[in-house]
């Protein structure tokens, strides 16, 4: 009897404890776009608040955040009621939990499971907007708030240049007699409004700078850029927007080009949004089963790190709008939509200690030890700090408690510091005054925040120097782990990469874990990685400032080793990519001896560089082909994928995510034809940032323009 009343009352002060917590973490993060836990975290004790109110109803006050969705609007802005509320979605973290909200809703509607279609839509992580159209024109813009009342944000909006301020009439001009609109006299649409994850970085950099707040990710950033008082500070951030719904719709059924009188589907809604100029996410994908639902999740899964900007998971609506409207909503959420979210990549955790690594070119790398934690399913110890500079801006001290974000094969970095969890008992980094491997003096680099051992012999740098000329990008080649480098170092077998070329089978098999088999393993591959393309072969010698993007570009102009390393530095710096930096740095490289004689040896040993036309017969179109395949694939629109090909592009401005020079080799592998100056024969105009009069002409002829981010996914879609 006893125990049961305590466990009550335990139970009471626990779901209290927790209601508590959550809105006062929803105002962090809705309100004033600063979250102090993870989202995981936060949706752990969502989920334990939701059981808990399940078994005991009584516990499940009206005020609830299980109920809600956001917070409410702060009273700097104005404010609005939305027409028809904005609600949040459910969650589904396996295919099981997918499979449950079929079931249920095949359940509810009567119908067999098989018959009911979705439509599939990447979560994009950003924030919720309404726009309001009254007879084509935005009148009004909000943000979701608390999910009834939003906060006008109409002058922000207006600076988003992905949005129309204006509808189009797709049917204007066909149909004489029309004297109606072609498009309702009300019309909300809603829509996800993002920031580019490069867009992120900079945005965060230029603030780390100027020593303002840090915005500890792409969505916090993004609501933040829109949460301003002042537009003009939303003008110069780089925002986008995505729609994918309605709110309300008044005055007429939607007219479109494909003669649709009545919406009755979603995907068809989308289709005709897109047709009156918003713009709707190419990734989305039609009328598919609830197996296909699943595929598609995990082919997003795969692709997520690559897209331009962050998604969360997948969203699966419910297709037709007559079952939409027969399921009906509750009160945070619709029953007829789910999210199915990705796992995390993002998580708080404490620095226990912070040591420093020495790279390649000699930089001395902080690197912050952290309590283990589990972010996306790989547990994470350490993050790099990237150099002394970062660690003062960003103030992360030994103690501190940090935000981490892993995405992909990247390294993982800390973000920001969660100040508000400081004791007072956190030490400051020193950064050492000897290099910690070889002990010689470390130089601080002019113009360069990289500290640096620049003792040559030193062998932390000749390891790494190793590692990267054998990695992925590079020579490729198999086998030849971390481990097995590092060994070799420092049993003084190799001295240079060009020794890897004249290693011997006894030398390797008494190594550490290796046998003869293993030994001869790596010895074929060595012996196959010695026909190389030149583009690797200049990446491989680990040249300051050049990347894999530098050395294509260098090795697609001077197309031998010899022009290459005969280039001065005005021909290098004369192609559109190439910097005054890696310039330099490839004409310092080739004017040491030491450096000649290393390609002498290595040319000695062996190792032929391959044609540059070749490599594009051969290595460029396999490459583009493996790419293709864990795309993925349309379900009902297929046309739309490379629709690229054969087609007439021109760019303009700058471009954040790559240069204009990578846009054209990606296009014109794609199939697209790139001139320099539009026409009426021009097909799209890429606009980037700070477009003149090319994009003026463009509209003047009715050319398509379209944005970086249309262009990305335009060639992920190749
Ligand atoms: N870290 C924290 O302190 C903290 C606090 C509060 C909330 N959160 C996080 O926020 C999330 C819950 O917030 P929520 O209610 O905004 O989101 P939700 O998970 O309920 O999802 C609804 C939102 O998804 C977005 N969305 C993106 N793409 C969409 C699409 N194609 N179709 C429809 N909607 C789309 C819309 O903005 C919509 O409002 C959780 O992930 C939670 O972890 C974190
Ligand atoms: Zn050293």
């Amino acid at each position: 009897m006893m125990k049961n009343y305590d466990n009550k009352t335990s139970l009471a002060s626990e779901a209290a404890q927790l209601q508590q917590e959550l809105t006062h973490h929803n105002y962090l993060y809705h309100v004033l776009d600063a979250p102090q836990i993870s989202d995981s975290e936060f949706d752990k004790k969502m989920a334990r608040l939701l059981e808990i109110e399940a078994s005991h109803p009584h516990l499940s006050t009206p005020d609830s955040p299980t109920k809600r969705v956001g917070a409410p609007p702060i009273e700097l802005f104005e404010t609005a009621p939305h027409a028809i509320p904005m609600l949040g979605l459910d969650n589904a973290f396996n295919d099981g939990e997918l499979t449950d909200f079929h079931n249920r809703i095949a359940k509810l509607i009567e119908r067999d499971s098989y018959e009911i279609l979705y439509t599939v839509e990447p979560k994009l992580d950003g924030v919720a907007v309404e726009l309001r159209y009254e007879y084509g024109i935005l009148t009004l813009a909000t943000t979701r708030g608390d999910g009834i009342i939003g906060e006008v944000v109409t002058e922000n909006v207006r600076t988003i240049r992905s949005i129309p301020l204006k509808l189009k009439t797709p049917g204007m001009g066909k149909d004489q007699h029309a004297m109606e609109p072609e498009f309702p006299t009300l019309l909300e649409v809603r829509g996800e409004v993002i920031i580019n994850r490069k867009d992120f970085e900079n945005l965060n950099q230029s603030r780390l700078e100027k020593g303002e707040y840090l915005f500890a990710n792409p969505r916090n950033a993004a609501a933040g850029s829109l949460r301003q008082l002042d537009s003009r500070v939303t003008a110069a951030r780089p925002l986008s927007m995505f729609v994918y719904g309605t709110g309300l719709v008044e005055g007429m059924s939607m007219k479109t080009e494909t003669g649709y009188t009545t919406m009755a589907s979603h995907s068809e809604m989308l289709r005709t949004l897109a047709s009156f100029g918003f713009p709707v996410n190419p990734l989305i994908r039609e009328k598919v089963t609830l197996q296909q639902a699943i595929d598609y999740y995990r082919k997003l899964e795969a692709q997520r790190d690559s897209l331009p900007y962050e998604i969360d998971g997948v969203v699966i609506k419910v297709d037709d709008l007559a079952l939409q409207q027969e399921l009906g909503v509750k009160s945070r959420s619709p029953r007829w939509a789910i999210a199915y979210k990705f796992q995390a990549t993002e998580e708080t955790t404490v620095v226990k200690d912070i040591i420093v690594q020495v790279g390649r070119t000699g930089t001395l790398t902080p690197v912050a030890l952290l309590e283990p934690v589990n972010i996306g399913g790989v547990t994470v110890s350490r993050a790099t700090l990237h150099n002394m500079d970062e660690i003062q801006r960003k103030d992360v001290r030994v103690g501190d408690t940090v935000v981490v974000i892993r995405a992909g094969d990247v390294i993982p970095k800390v973000v920001k510091v969660i100040e508000a969890n400081r004791t007072g008992t956190e030490t400051p980094f020193v950064m050492p005054s000897k290099c910690p491997v070889c002990n010689s003096e470390v130089h601080r680099m002019e113009d360069e925040a990289a500290i640096k051992c620049i003792n040559a012999s030193c062998r932390a740098q000749l390891k790494e120097r190793i590692k990267h000329f054998v990695s992925k990008a590079a020579f490729d080649v198999d086998g030849l782990g971390k481990k097995l480098v590092e060994q070799l170092v420092e049993r003084e077998i190799i001295t240079s990469f060009a020794d890897l070329f004249s290693l011997e089978k006894v030398e390797l098999a008494a190594m550490e874990r290796m046998g003869s088999k293993s030994a001869d393993n790596i010895l074929n591959a060595l012996e196959k990685s010695k026909e190389v393309p030149l583009k690797r072969l200049i990446y491989a010698l680990g040249i300051d400032h050049t990347g894999e993007s530098a050395a294509l570009l260098l090795s697609q102009t001077f197309k031998t080793l010899d022009r290459v390393m005969n280039a001065t530095k005005e021909e290098m710096e004369a192609i559109d990519g190439i910097g005054p930096k890696t310039a330099g740095a490839v004409h310092d490289f080739f004017s040491h001896a030491d450096n000649l004689a290393l390609i002498g040896k290595l040319m000695q040993n062996g190792v032929t560089v391959l044609p540059v036309d070749d490599q594009i017969g051969s290595t460029e179109k396999q490459e583009q082909k493996g790419k293709g395949d864990d795309e993925v694939e349309s379900a009902n629109n297929k046309a739309e994928e490379n629709r690229a090909q054969g087609k007439i592009f021109v760019l303009t401005g700058t471009l954040s995510s790559l240069t204009r020079a990578e846009a054209k080799e990606r296009l014109q592998q794609a199939g697209a034809k790139v001139t320099g100056s539009v026409s009426s024969k021009t097909d799209y105009l890429v606009a980037g940032e700070s477009s003149g009069s090319k994009l003026d002409k463009a509209r003047s002829l009715g050319v398509t323009v379209i944005d970086e981010q249309t262009l990305m996914s335009m060639l992920e879609n190749t």
